[in-house]
């Protein structure tokens, strides 16, 4: 893996500081927003945005983006605002993007096989090395570009490629043992879509994604808007 370069060092070009090991989780989710916003500008061929275009492209207030852009060290020019390649660029170096990680996922069922054949996460620097799967129908199957391969080439197929992440996608009952097996062997990150709780080492980073539990709140917001 190419390292990602040291936040609070010097970025690539030299042209500024990447601050910040202190973002916030909900600051990282704006980034990550921000960044997602200024790719379609620049898809668009807009070369340059200001703090209140941002903000309502991500529904937030102007000063919010202001300050979150300050943090990491990007401050608009009045007048002008950002250059939208190089504030892309900059939030891309904070958030990892530009590195290349390397990502396995296990389990490919209803939901697996769809997120294989999303192509968005290539774009962000992640790259599906390979997918595992128990069922004997499914191995050697290539969802997306990613091949699946049976559970036990996992253990050779993680110490050779070395991905950093990994996606569970398995039945809740299984998340924890295949997480464990997993971790022994390197993964550094999980992002685990079974409606558990995964009880893993502090050293491994675990985001846990439930869209029931993201309706539920949705559901709560109407209910008491
Ligand atoms: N987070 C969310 O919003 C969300 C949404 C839908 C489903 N889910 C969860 O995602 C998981 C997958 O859902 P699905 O609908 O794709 O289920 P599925 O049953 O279609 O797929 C599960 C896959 O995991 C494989 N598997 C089972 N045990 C395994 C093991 N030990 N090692 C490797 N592979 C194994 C199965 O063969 C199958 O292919 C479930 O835990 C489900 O509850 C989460």
């Amino acid at each position: 893996m190419i390292p990602p370069t040291p936040l609070g060092m010097p970025d690539e070009d030299g042209s500024g500081e990447i601050a910040r090991t202190d973002l916030s989780t909900p600051a990282v989710g704006r980034l990550s927003l921000y960044y997602r916003e200024l790719h379609r500008l620049l898809d668009s061929g807009q070369t340059s945005t200001n703090s209140r275009d941002l903000a309502a492209m991500v529904n937030v207030s102007a000063a919010v983006v202001r300050r979150d852009l300050s943090s990491i060290g990007s401050v608009g020019r009045r007048g002008v605002g950002y250059d939208v390649e190089s504030l892309a660029n900059h939030i891309g170096a904070v958030l990892g993007s530009g590195v290349h990680w390397k990502a396995v996922m296990i389990g490919v069922g209803y939901l697996g096989n769809a997120l294989l054949r999303y192509r968005g996460f290539e774009r962000l620097g992640f790259s599906l090395a390979a997918a595992f799967d128990t069922d004997p129908a499914k191995i050697h199957q290539v969802v997306g570009s990613t091949k699946i391969l049976p559970m036990d080439q996992l253990e050779t197929v993680l110490r050779e490629v070395k991905p950093e992440l990994a996606i569970l996608t398995v039945p809740s009952e299984q998340a924890k043992e295949v997480a464990d097996k997993i971790v022994g062997l390197g993964i550094q990150g999980i992002l685990n879509f079974a409606p558990t709780t995964l009880r893993v080492s502090s050293a491994v980073a675990v985001i846990n994604v439930d869209l029931a539990s993201e309706l539920q709140q949705l559901a709560f917001r109407i209910q008491n808007g």
